[in-house]
């Protein structure tokens, strides 16, 4: 029996398939929907981030009024996959993601925001 994937692998998969079809490994716009967006640049696949974020928000909306909260991880889904073509355009990996939010573990999103206004008072003179 083979092992369940982990989190981990299915992102690490897609992000080799996506990559498998950037135009400098001949990805082919006739055959693949990742390969197409890649080819039109980032302001076609820029274009669907936006659209899947406002998908997200009306999914959970929806869920908030008695809809089905299953559409808001349908949605999501939509989402990171668009993000991850974004990824691989910029040589990126999903790794790469996890690894900032293994960088900010552990610190509160206060504090650090708090720190970040701090250092700019600091920049500007004040
Ligand atoms: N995970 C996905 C995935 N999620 C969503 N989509 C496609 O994303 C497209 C956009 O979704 P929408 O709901 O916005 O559909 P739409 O309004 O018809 O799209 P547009 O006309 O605006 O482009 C649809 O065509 C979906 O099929 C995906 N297409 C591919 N993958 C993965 O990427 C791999 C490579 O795909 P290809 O490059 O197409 O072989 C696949 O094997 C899958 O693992």
């Amino acid at each position: 029996m083979s092992p369940t994937p982990t989190t981990a692998d299915v992102l690490e998969r897609l992000a080799d398939v996506i990559e498998s079809r950037l135009p400098a490994r001949g990805g082919d716009p006739q055959a693949s929907y990742v390969a197409r967006l890649l080819a039109k640049g980032p302001d076609a696949f820029l274009k669907k981030v936006g659209e899947e974020a406002t998908e997200v928000v009306m999914a959970a909306k929806d869920a908030e009024h008695g809809g089905d909260a299953g559409q808001i991880v349908y949605e999501v889904a939509d989402l990171w996959f668009h993000c991850m073509i974004a990824l691989a355009h910029f040589g990126l990996r999903p790794a790469d993601v996890v690894a900032e939010l293994q960088r900010r573990e552990g610190t509160s999103g206060i504090e650090e925001k708090a720190l970040r206004k701090a250092l700019n008072r600091e920049g500007a003179g004040e």
